[in-house]
């Protein structure tokens, strides 16, 4: 008998809920038209919401409860009114990316057409590629929420890079193996490691266990950018790459930029993907200064439902699953290349609401 996919879900804060809601609304619809079981979902309180009125982060037993599911899908959470006496905000995101070792942060960018190029050149209609973050250490590995950093109150503060060989091992394998489909499937897939081996012995070290893996992908295409010359040749020649590998913090700044590049942070999906569980959620946060207001482009939340479908057909082996992560895709091509999805985000008249029942709409045409 098929067992029935469980998802732990986390609305968490602002504009969080709302896309949270429309990948949901997506997600399930697009299981219903490839045939699959609908998922049994546990929706856990977490967020700065939740921590103004309870003094937590996250509900008692949320942690475990949310890996207790074949996957994680979370809105955003954060609001920056409401913070720790630190100054930091609330984000017990980092400690489920810690808890559940989701090393894999892939954040697709993709250009759509009728979305806007913010590049006048035209090979950024091209544009198509992975950020691949590191997302458990690097310089979120002191991040205020796992309290390891080195504090001497009010004299210094120190954060640490680390950079460890048994998770640095499992990002560059999971790199060359994602730059190999990617060949497969007719991109470039030209794997470029980002990193600041030129000051920093943390990143010489992430450059070489890059190189001692390599050795086992010959067929794969490799650079390497320190991550300045990066962000530079993101806004010149972002056409020229295909994978993209980092350290957690340089992949956190390096996504926004690359969100920017096709419209904006609402199309910026993130599957956080780790060895027994994966957390699915937009790249964005809470938006506060549209919150509220039906203004949010859900895009991003959704695509990373679709990301989620995959990835729950290929782990659990359950029907319909992958053929539905596959069919969110499709309606929202149809949408841009119809300019039938024209979110408020970049000038569009289509609020939160419109353009997910537009895409449930289009789901009808590619089933
Ligand atoms: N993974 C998470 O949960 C994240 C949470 N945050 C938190 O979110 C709060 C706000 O942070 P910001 O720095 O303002 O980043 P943000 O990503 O929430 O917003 C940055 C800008 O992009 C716009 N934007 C973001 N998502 C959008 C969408 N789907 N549609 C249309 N416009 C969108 C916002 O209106 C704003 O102008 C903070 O509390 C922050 O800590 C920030 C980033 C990630
Ligand atoms: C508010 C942060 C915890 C979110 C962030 O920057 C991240 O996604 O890593």
């Amino acid at each position: 008998m098929t067992r029935t996919p469980k998802i732990s879900l986390i609305k968490g804060d602002g504009i969080g809920i709302d896309v949270a809601e429309a990948a949901l609304a997506v997600t399930s619809a697009a299981l219903k038209h490839s045939g699959a079981v609908a998922p049994n979902i546990q929706e856990i309180k977490a967020g700065a919401g939740y921590y103004a009125e309870t003094g937590r982060d996250i509900e008692p037993d949320g942690e475990e409860r949310a890996g207790e599911a074949d996957a994680i899908f979370l809105g955003a959470i954060g609001l920056p009114a409401i913070r720790h006496k630190d100054g930091t905000e609330i984000s017990p995101h980092l400690r489920l990316r810690d808890r559940y070792q989701l090393y894999a942060g892939i954040r697709p960018v993709k250009a759509y057409p009728n979305a806007p190029q913010r590049l006048a050149d035209p090979r950024a209609e091209g544009i198509d590629m992975i950020i691949l973050r590191e997302s458990t250490e690097g310089l979120f590995y002191t991040a205020a929420v796992h309290n390891r950093a080195e504090i001497v109150p009010n004299v210094e503060v120190r954060d640490i890079m680390r950079i460890s060989r048994a998770t640095t091992e499992k990002l560059h394998e999971f790199a060359f193996q994602l730059a190999e489909k990617r060949k497969e499937r007719g991109k470039s897939g030209r794997l470029t490691c980002v990193d600041k081996a030129n000051v920093f012995t943390s990143q010489a070290f992430f450059r070489q266990i890059f190189d001692e893996v390599k050795a086992a992908h010959p067929t794969v295409e490799t650079s390497y950018n320190y991550v300045d010359a990066m962000a530079l040749d993101l806004v010149r020649k972002p056409w020229e790459f295909d994978v993209m590998v980092m350290e957690n913090m340089f992949g956190d700044i390096l996504s926004d930029l690359c969100g920017g590049l096709v419209g904006g942070m609402g199309m910026a999906a993130c599957g956080e993907i780790g060895d027994t569980i994966g957390l699915f959620q937009p790249a964005h946060g809470s938006a506060p200064d549209i919150m509220g207001q039906d203004k949010a482009n859900p895009l991003a939340a959704i695509l990373s439902g679709g990301l989620m479908l995959d990835y729950i057909g290929e782990k659990t082996g359950v029907g319909g699953y992958e053929d539905a992560g596959a069919l969110v895709d499709k309606a929202v091509d149809l949408g841009f290349e119809r300019n039938a999805l024209r979110p408020m985000e970049f000038g569009g008249d289509m609020g939160t609401k419109a353009v997910t029942e537009t895409v449930i709409e289009l789901l009808e045409e590619v089933a």
